[in-house]
């Protein structure tokens, strides 16, 4: 009986697939990403024993990816012990990785809204592979579960009680799979425990949020009780003052459901820029004298300096600042002009660390100074186990 666990994390702009062929692998035989989706060029790129692009249709759809990846590597995928699916939001139900039936897909589907650019493509990602694998185990592995150790001081918006009690609304935090790995992967490098750690950890892919990170658990995020709030994104405002939505209701002839799908789709760098929700493309066109591309640029990093700064309240010590994420792995530049805003900072970037490349990369600081390093996340590596662990092949 095959062994084999595949993983599929539905990101807002991305889906990344990964097959684990044992328990213990660290890594996958297949390795692929489905990027910028629902945009003009998007692509898929396989890395089985060789690397493949397969261009999708411009437009194409998560969806469309899910079908031609499943389609492309349907021999791989004959007899598999489970499928691990990223889910963003667990909502009040679900605190920890769970194994889905009927009843739980039901419970997904009612907080569906509340994660409106990923929810409902994970639970399509998970419908899809119900249909065409139904003799195959689905596991959900929730971002918003890492952040229940947040206090309640942290978790409460300050409107009415009531709101919370009666329709839960508070903040939950999102991307804790990844700050999950990221963190034990910083004491890893460090050489020390992760319990005994605290940390800042910025993921900045499409979706951006950061994470306090004391003696090992979560203590404050950025995300709220949607992802939407918190730092600039690819195509989410992140902060606002919510009488913006009024304003614009009132004064745009706009209706709230406009607003709101502005605020997550058309905003953040693509709103700014005018140009692109990607950080390549602005820093490209930056450099090629654009100023729609600087603005948003000098936005973000505004933005993402100032909230980090605010995380270090719940912190007595920062024993590193670590980016992670699409942009915080592989943009220097972003990285040097974040931590540049910082001005109460006391750190300076060094300059070859900060744009050296490669998976094992650790500190880009000098000694002396404010730690701060770039630890690659692996989201899906944390799907696997979990799921392996579910459907009891660990
Ligand atoms: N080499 C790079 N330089 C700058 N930004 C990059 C680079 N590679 C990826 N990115 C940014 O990372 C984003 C994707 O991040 P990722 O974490 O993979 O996405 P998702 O949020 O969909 O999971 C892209 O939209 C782009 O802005
Ligand atoms: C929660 C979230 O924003 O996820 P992603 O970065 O994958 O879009
Ligand atoms: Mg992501």
């Amino acid at each position: 009986m095959s062994q084999s666990v595949l993983v599929i994390n539905c990101g807002s702009s991305s889906i990344k697939f990964a097959l684990y062929p044992t328990p213990q692998a660290t890594e996958p035989t297949i390795k692929a990403l489905a990027e910028r989706l629902g945009e003009d060029e998007p692509q898929l790129t396989l890395e089985t024993s060789h690397r493949q692009t397969l261009s999708l249709a411009a437009q194409a759809t998560h969806k469309d990816a899910l079908e031609c990846f499943i389609d492309h590597c349907r021999d791989d995928l004959q007899q598999l012990a489970g499928i691990g699916h990223r889910v963003v939001h667990g909502g009040e139900s679900f605190s920890q990785s769970t194994l889905l039936g009927d009843d739980e897909i039901n419970r997904l589907r009612q907080i569906s809204d509340l994660a409106p650019l990923h929810n409902p493509v994970n639970l399509l990602g998970i419908e899809l592979c119900r249909q065409l694998k139904p003799e195959v185990a689905n596991v959900a592995v929730f971002d918003t579960a890492f952040h229940q150790t947040i206090p309640e001081h942290t978790y409460l918006y300050a409107v009415p009680y009531d709101w919370y009690q009666q329709a839960g609304v508070r903040r939950y935090g999102f991307h804790g799979t990844s700050y999950r790995y990221v963190a034990a992967e910083t004491a890893r490098r460090l050489d020390r425990n992760s319990d005994d750690l605290n940390l800042i950890i910025a993921h900045l892919g499409n979706g951006c949020s950061a994470c306090a990170i004391s003696q090992g658990q979560s203590v404050d995020t950025t995300m709220g009780l949607t992802p939407l709030e918190g730092l600039v994104m690819g195509s989410r405002s992140g902060d606002i003052d919510p009488g913006l939505a009024d304003y614009m209701v009132s004064h745009q002839d706009m209706t709230l459901e406009q607003v709101m799908t502005e605020l997550n789709r058309n905003s953040g760098l693509k709103g700014l820029s005018g140009l692109s929700n990607d950080m390549r493309t602005l820093l490209q066109a930056e450099a090629d004298g654009d100023a729609s591309a600087k603005r948003a640029i000098d936005v973000f990093c505004f933005r993402t300096a100032r909230q980090l700064a605010a995380l270090s309240t719940s912190l007595s010590t920062i024993d590193a600042i670590v980016f992670t994420g699409g942009i915080g792995e592989h943009a220097s530049e972003i990285r040097r002009r974040i931590i540049a805003a910082w001005r109460s900072l006391p750190c300076r970037l060094d300059s070859a660390l900060n744009a050296a490349n490669g998976d094992e990369r650790g500190l880009i600081t000098p000694p002396g100074v404010q730690p701060v390093m770039v630890v690659p996340t692996n989201e899906e590596l944390m799907i696997a186990r979990d799921t392996y662990q579910l459907v009891n092949h660990d």
